[in-house]
């Protein structure tokens, strides 16, 4: 890849649906963060983009209802599978459709169609179809999703886990997660202060304030999405993750377009 500048955004399940309502998107927010990210393309030429984007309660509350992310056999557990498969989907179309309608050169990656898993971790990806969609300036999307497993049948794997899997083989400079919550708190039962870094150094004392997400979520909130990220981190120490708000408008297109910006809660080396 050339000298140009390489970000993972994720819009959470939490920010494009109403993860207290079954199957219930936000369109009205799904539109503006189209519009935010195409604004922001246009303003910022050396951009590139991967989208990935969360399933809140359209993928969770059927997963849940089946267990489908802890593996199974038989009838109904494929049968699970193949509903799980269908919410995930159904989001993701009005996803892609209202990125589509901004202008947006995008181009889906199913991750059920191309990766396996073993023992809910990636196990298999040929992510040459995604760099070569990037070197071409198209914006790839992938989206949680459930995979065939090699050791448990079948199992879900988040928009995190896709993004921990690619940042090897596509070396991001940035991760923007855009949730519903204005980044980590300090204290979940009482949301206002965030927390401004987080560091491999300091997680340990944070860890206390991250939990589950508050929703149906078969893939662990906050807790499991910060401790993937402070791994990343440790690992890519020129990677930088910010946690933000997506609700507040303007948010996503300025953290886009200006990189450095102080939104939520970062996560870096140091
Ligand atoms: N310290 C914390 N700060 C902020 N949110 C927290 C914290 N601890 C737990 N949470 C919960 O985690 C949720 C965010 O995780 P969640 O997985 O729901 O977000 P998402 O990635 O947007 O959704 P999805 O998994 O559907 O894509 C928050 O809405 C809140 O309920
Ligand atoms: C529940 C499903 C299908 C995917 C979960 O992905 P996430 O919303 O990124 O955690």
């Amino acid at each position: 890849m050339d000298q140009s500048r390489l970000v993972f955004l994720k819009l959470g399940g939490s920010l494009i649906t109403d993860k207290t309502k079954p199957l219930t998107p936000r369109l009205d927010v799904i539109a503006r963060l189209a519009e935010e990210i195409s604004a922001a393309m246009k303003t910022s030429p050396g951009l590139r983009l991967l989208i990935g984007h969360g399933s809140g309660s359209f993928g969770h509350d059927v997963a849940n209802r089946y267990q489908t992310h802890s593996g199974g056999e038989g009838t109904a557990y494929w049968q699970g599978f193949c509903e799980v498969w269908q919410a995930a989907r159904a989001l993701n179309l009005l996803v892609v459709e209202a990125l589509t309608r901004s202008g947006l050169p995008v181009v889906v990656f199913p991750p059920l169609a191309m990766v396996t898993a073993k023992n809910r971790r990636v196990h298999a990806w040929d992510t040459q179809p995604i760099k070569l969609a990037i070197e071409h300036d198209l914006v790839p999307v992938v989206y949680g999703d459930v995979v065939f497993d090699l050791e448990l049948g079948g199992t879900i794997l988040s928009t995190e886990d896709l993004f921990q899997s690619l940042v090897q083989p596509l070396c991001p400079q940035q991760i923007l997660i855009a949730g519903q919550d204005a980044g980590v708190y300090g204290d979940p039962q009482n949301p206002g202060e965030t927390i401004a870094r987080i560091t491999p150094g300091n997680f340990e004392q944070i860890q206390p304030a991250l939990a589950p997400s508050q929703a149906v979520d078969v893939t662990g909130g906050m807790l499991s999405k910060v401790q993937a990220m402070v791994k990343l981190v440790q690992e890519n120490p020129a990677l930088e993750v910010t946690i933000f708000s997506g609700l507040k408008a303007g948010n996503l297109q300025e953290l886009l377009s200006q990189p450095g910006t102080q939104i939520g809660t970062w996560i870096a080396h140091q």
